[in-house]
């Protein structure tokens, strides 16, 4: 602590015998230095203010008596660790005996506008130990992400949090994950950039996208698989099902192998097999769910029922077949028919863009973190792209890095050559016609005037 506080000092002082230069970093250390000095120097007071405080305990009490001393005053929590960070800072705390971490949860608010910042997050890491994250700005107004990252194998970073640590999407954890959001909220800004992102590491990608391809089609050059219609994607689905399948028997003959080797790992899943026989691990993207789950004829209702069936069974099994489902819509209730819930059920990963009404949200979050469905209905329509992001241990506020189509687009085409030929996906890699310069369209109105007039 002490440390942090003279090195907070030396860059207070060193900022402002540099003013005149003011280079990018000028106010970033300024900034965290003064609010480093600021929460060293009120912190006592300000937890007492909040109520944080334990009153001394009886032996102190006891001691002060014997020595005849005035009664020693109330405790903070210790101090165990002060990090500053690039958004502002972390403080770790260690409870004292009586404290509760929800304490701290409960006294955000009090804590943010005590010490003058934007935002202050509490969170448990360990028993008796709460982390404070401040932050010293609105990091989710101008997202900008840390140069380096822990992104790895399956796990890429896609959005910040409101507390200025990076979201991950770690498909290893979370296999499957669902993300709904109203029209224009950032649903396919932040599907742009799970691609770009995936688009740069050994997995095949494989889309449904029923507007046409108008999401994903430009970045096909980096897609094993491409469906563009609900006829084509209860295809893609059906071979997917049918490469998860010959995967398991895979598994298993070398499970059998395994079995008779004492001491050696047992496979359970496609990372445990041995380098030479492991199958290239699918993300399956799929933009607007409910395209595939309308119907008006007969037919199409045979269809539909294929196509979540298929898609239940993938979100089930898939894990291990190293099958990942990313499903994205406007809304993924029951009114969508029959299996809808049963799917959603299985999809572990759940963000929130600004939705339009609270059964929206539930439909999200309602049952497994209902505190977070009145944060997604406050989304400001004006910050496209802020999303919250739940699981069963809390909620967070979220924004993904605006990513162009452009940008999306450069970053797949240059990855192109890692794009995997996956046999059972062949009939549905995308054609990659070469461009031609394209031709003038005639508006409907432009062809009656010109008949108008001829
Ligand atoms: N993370 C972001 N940062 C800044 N602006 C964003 C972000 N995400 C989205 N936007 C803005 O919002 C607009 C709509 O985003 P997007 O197309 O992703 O919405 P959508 O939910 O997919 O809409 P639709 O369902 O109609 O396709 C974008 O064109 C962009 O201007």
């Amino acid at each position: 602590m002490t440390t942090v506080l003279v090195v907070a000092l030396l860059v207070v002082a060193a900022a402002l015998i540099l003013r005149w230069r003011r280079p990018a970093w000028y106010w970033l250390a300024f900034g965290v230095a003064l609010a480093v000095l600021r929460v060293s120097v009120r912190y006592a007071s300000v937890m007492d203010a909040c109520g944080l405080t334990v009153p001394p305990s009886r032996f102190r009490l006891t001691l002060a008596r014997m020595a005849g001393r005035p009664a020693p005053e109330s405790r903070a929590p210790r101090v165990l660790r002060i990090r500053p960070t690039r958004t502002g800072l972390v403080l770790r705390v260690k409870l004292r005996p009586g404290q509760d971490a929800f304490d701290f949860a409960a006294s955000c608010d009090r804590l943010r506008h005590s010490f003058g910042m934007y935002a202050v997050t509490a969170r448990e890491v360990k028993s008796g130990v709460v982390e404070l994250r401040m932050t010293g700005y609105d990091v989710l107004k101008r997202v900008q992400m840390p140069a380096k990252t822990e992104a790895g194998p399956l796990r890429v970073a896609v959005a910040l949090r409101d507390d200025g640590a990076v979201l991950y999407r770690d498909y290893r954890t979370v296999p499957h994950a669902l993300n709904i959001g109203a029209t224009q909220s950032g649903k396919s800004v932040y599907q742009r950039r799970l691609v770009a992102e995936l688009a740069r590491q050994p997995v095949a990608l494989a889309g449904i996208d029923c507007k046409q391809g108008m999401e994903l089609g430009p970045l096909a050059r980096r897609f094993s698989a491409l469906a563009e219609d609900p006829d084509s994607a209860a295809e893609l689905l059906d071979a997917l099902a049918e490469r998860m399948a010959g995967i398991y028997r895979l598994i298993r003959r070398e499970q059998q192998i395994s079995v008779d080797i004492p001491d050696a790992d047992i496979a359970a899943d496609i990372f445990d097999l041995p380098e030479h026989l492991r199958p290239v691990p699918i993300v399956l993207l799929i933009d607007e769910v409910a395209e595939l789950a309308l119907f008006t004829t007969k037919e199409e209702e045979k269809r539909r029922d294929r196509i979540i069936t298929a898609l239940v069974r993938l979100a089930q099994l898939g894990r291990a077949a190293g099958i990942y489902v990313e499903v994205c819509g406007q809304r993924f209730g029951s009114e969508l028919g029959k299996g809808i819930t049963m799917l959603r059920a299985q999809l572990t990963g759940r963000t929130a863009h600004r939705v339009n009404d609270e059964t929206s949200a539930n439909m999200a979050f309602g049952d497994i973190a209902p505190d977070a469905v009145l944060a997604a209905i406050q989304i400001p329509r004006e910050m496209p792209g802020v999303a919250v992001v739940a699981d069963s241990i809390g909620w967070a506020r979220t924004r993904t890095p605006f990513t162009t189509l452009r940008q999306a687009v450069n970053v797949c085409n240059r990855h192109a050559h890692l794009t995997p030929d996956v046999p059972e996906l062949a009939p549905f890699r995308p054609v990659l016609t070469p461009a031609v310069p394209p031709k003038p369209l005639h508006a409907p109105d432009a062809v009656a005037v010109e008949s108008a007039t001829a």
